[in-house]
């Protein structure tokens, strides 16, 4: 028997917000560094050393844990149950890359074939694109993809091809165009040369009034190019689920399926990343990002909290979310591959558990998901971390790290490489924060200290290290929206302005809401 309770009606909750908060300094002081390593699958690594942790405290994390019978909801949710309340949904992201899992039936289908059947239809759409088996339609190769999509359909996939397109050999080019805003669009597309270039249109509703407008700009555009012979349509892909509008639209040269049970957020390895990453770097490179992620996956599946990396992560970002009250939390990869992970997150995470009900529908008196931002080191540390070192909120860091860089060129200068530098001043930082440096002479120059940090590193940011990176949050998102009784997959809240954008671009808008819009027209 599983049951959900709001969180503030459990015991465990009780016992903890009792409990005697521990001294981050003391944790990374008195501990050996490695006792506090965690498998997170992947070759990753998950570090709590710097986190405000003692025995007593994880013996109350895991206390709840178990009573919110968090494992219990994950296995639920593998299982094929009807977890997105809001939307009376399956959530199926985890079967995308879990071959060996259980088959989930619905409706007569088996939904674990349905998206290995995609996949390997992707696969070898991308190969007889590299083999020039299907070239443009003007005869010429395809040399450059362009993804056009928003949101879900954009952020993960535009961050996992950035943080790869160093490590393997490009076969295709990337491209993204997601504002709506015409300079997204007319910069990128002029930047190509739209006889080579293919264009994915990403949308798993089909109704996004960004993504549509952005398909007809490149359909307008292209046609004032008056190439002899050309036919856009032929260079047009659709990734989409099979009930949405676009699903019935037989003039793209190909169509690959997603479906309602795998959320935007959720749906980079599916085919809505599946098939960018695939032209870009080869099936078998997206394949090894699967591999990945469905070792996260399977690590997520411990009971024990100090063996399962993300049931850890959450549970921590609770303690200091619920019992802490700290509002804020960063991504700090050191890894300019990484540029974008950040942005990707915080979609996963604001959009999942940005919620004041429960999952079902009733109000919460307690905090739930924290704002996340972020920012590649070293270029935060000269940007934002003066607050983060010494600003009136504390906030909890998540760093992200490698022994190896992934181009694999570096000099030395004053006696270190580059990839060394980078890695010194990670550590330092986490000591910093955990440790802080006292001057009483001089109040600015003092630093507090007790700001927790997690790490988690790998040798090198592969393919599998990625896959396994991306579950471990998405994982831990889903762990803190069962801790906190949410619903983690659906976004009602987008909603509202979506709704107004429509009412002003109709003329319905009230006479306040159309004033304003006079004033920038
Ligand atoms: O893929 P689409 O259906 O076009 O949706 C794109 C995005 O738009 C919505 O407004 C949601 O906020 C996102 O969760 C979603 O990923």
């Amino acid at each position: 028997m599983i049951n959900f309770h709001d969180l503030h009606t459990l015991k465990s909750f009780q016992a903890l917000k009792t409990l005697p908060i521990p001294s981050v300094a003391d944790n990374f002081t008195a501990i050996h560094v490695e006792e506090q390593n965690i498998d997170a699958g992947g070759g990753l690594t998950y570090n709590y050393s710097a986190k405000g942790v003692n025995e007593e405290l994880l013996e109350a994390l895991q206390a709840l844990a178990d009573e919110q019978q968090v494992i219990d909801k994950y296995e639920l949710l593998l299982s094929g149950e009807m977890m997105n309340t809001g939307e009376k949904r399956k959530v199926l992201h985890h079967l995308t890359r879990a071959q060996q899992a259980n088959d989930v039936i619905h409706e007569g289908t088996n939904l674990r074939q349905f998206y290995h059947h995609e996949q390997k239809r992707i696969a070898e759409f991308a190969q007889r694109i590299h083999t020039g088996e299907i070239t443009g339609s003007t005869d010429k190769k395809i040399t450059t993809v362009v993804q056009v999509g928003i949101g879900g359909s954009d952020l993960g996939p535009r961050a996992l091809y950035l943080a790869l397109q160093n490590l393997y050999l490009n076969k295709l080019e990337a491209k993204f165009i997601s504002n709506v805003d015409p300079d997204d669009a007319t910069a990128i597309i002029e930047s190509c040369d739209l006889e080579r270039t293919l264009f994915i249109l990403v949308s798993k509703s089909g109704t996004t009034q960004e993504t549509l407008a952005n398909q007809n700009f490149v359909l307008q555009a292209a046609k004032k190019q008056n190439i002899l012979h050309y036919d856009v349509m032929k260079h047009m892909v659709c990734v989409t689920s099979q009930t949405s509008p676009l699903a019935k639209d037989d003039r793209y040269l190909a169509s690959f399926f997603i479906d309602d049970f795998i959320g935007g957020r959720y749906s980079s390895t599916s085919a809505v990343g599946g098939v960018i990453l695939s032209l870009a770097f080869g099936a078998e490179v997206f394949e090894e990002l699967l591999i990945g992620a469905a070792e996260a996956d399977s690590q997520a599946r411990e009971q024990s909290i100090t063996e399962n990396a993300a049931l850890l992560d959450a549970l921590l970002g609770v303690y200091e979310r619920n019992i802490k009250n700290y509002a804020a939390t960063a991504i700090l990869p050191y890894s300019q591959a990484l540029s974008r992970f950040p942005a990707h997150l915080q979609q996963l995470d604001m959009e999942s558990n940005g919620k004041s009900v429960n999952r079902d529908g009733q109000a919460i008196s307690y905090a739930t998901g924290p704002v996340l931002f972020g920012e590649p080191g070293t270029n935060g540390q000269h940007s934002f971390y003066q607050l983060l070192h010494q600003g009136s909120d504390v906030i909890p860091l998540q760093f992200i790290g490698f022994t190896h860089s992934q181009c694999g060129v570096d000099y030395d200068y004053e006696a270190s490489s580059s990839q060394k530098k980078l890695n010194a001043n990670l550590i330092a930082q986490i000591a910093a924060f955990a440790l802080g440096h006292t001057n009483n002479e001089n109040m600015n120059k003092n630093f507090e200290g007790g700001r927790p940090a997690s790490l988690i590193y790998a040798q090198q940011l592969t393919a599998r290290a990625l896959g396994a990176l991306l579950a471990h949050y998405e994982n831990k998102v889903m762990f803190q929206g069962f801790i906190w009784n949410l619903n983690s997959f659906d976004q009602e809240g987008v909603q509202l302005g979506k709704v107004l954008a429509n009412d002003i671009l109709h003329g319905n808008a009230s006479s306040t809401v159309n004033q304003l819009f006079q004033i920038i027209q």
